[in-house]
């Protein structure tokens, strides 16, 4: 999992809570399937409409676009409309994995991601728990900041004891489909940009480029 400190900017969540009060948030078990309906209480922007989303999920577009972290961990093909989601005092959202094909048309959900919209002083629990391979994860992030993590983890949303939580939260179909690769692509990457920031010239910077490129191309499509 990983997480991106800022991902927007001030002034892009400063439009994004103007949008968000002027909207009207309906029951979010809705857009859960199965499972997960059972475990959902919180609110959400309505999916149809054309008013706020579009605005917001433009803000989120240029963002993720912009953010190497992002790119280079999640290796995007296709990304879900973002969900706004707001939980207010008791809601919670228990543990649960997501469906493996969102959107529509369908794309299939490698990554979760969740980006804070309210900052960690504006409500008391509601964290956001992750059961990964090393055990679990509580992320109370920054306003702005995101999670990105993988769907094969189960997860949950704590119960919201005071204040409110808003967050947006979207799936990614990476161009690469396995886990493990995924991850040895990252950190081949974060080698080749420290050893290209120390030397842009050394040999060794090539080579690794080179191999985490051939792997890309061996791994990417599938
Ligand atoms: O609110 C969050 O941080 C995550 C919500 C979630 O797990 C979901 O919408 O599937
Ligand atoms: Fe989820």
């Amino acid at each position: 999992m990983l997480h991106i400190p800022q991902l927007l900017k001030p002034d892009e969540l400063e439009l994004i809570d103007s949008l968000l009060n002027e909207s009207a948030f309906l029951d979010g078990s809705k857009t859960a399937s199965m499972a997960a309906k059972a475990v959902k209480n919180n609110l959400q922007i309505d999916r149809q409409d054309q008013d706020t989303l579009p605005r917001i999920q433009a803000i989120f577009d240029e963002a993720l676009r912009a953010s190497p972290l992002f790119q280079i961990y999640s290796m995007p093909a296709q990304i879900v409309p973002f969900l706004l989601s707001k939980y207010e005092i008791g809601m919670a959202y228990g543990w649960h994995v997501d469906s493996p094909f969102m959107g529509q048309p369908p794309i299939r959900t490698d990554l979760a991601m969740t980006v804070f919209l309210s900052g960690p002083d504006a409500y008391e629990g509601g964290e956001l728990v992750i059961q990964g391979p090393q055990g679990v994860t509580a992320f109370k992030a920054g306003k702005g900041d995101a999670v990105v993590y993988p769907c094969q983890y189960l997860h949950c949303v704590n119960p919201v004891l005071s204040g409110q939580r808003c967050v947006a939260v979207s799936w990614i179909q990476s161009q690469v489909k396995d886990i493990g690769h995924r991850q040895i692509l990252f950190d081949l990457n974060q080698v080749h940009g420290s050893l290209y920031q120390r030397d842009p010239n050394a040999p060794e910077a090539n080579l690794l480029l080179q191999a985490h490129s051939n792997l890309l191309r061996m791994w990417a499509g599938s």
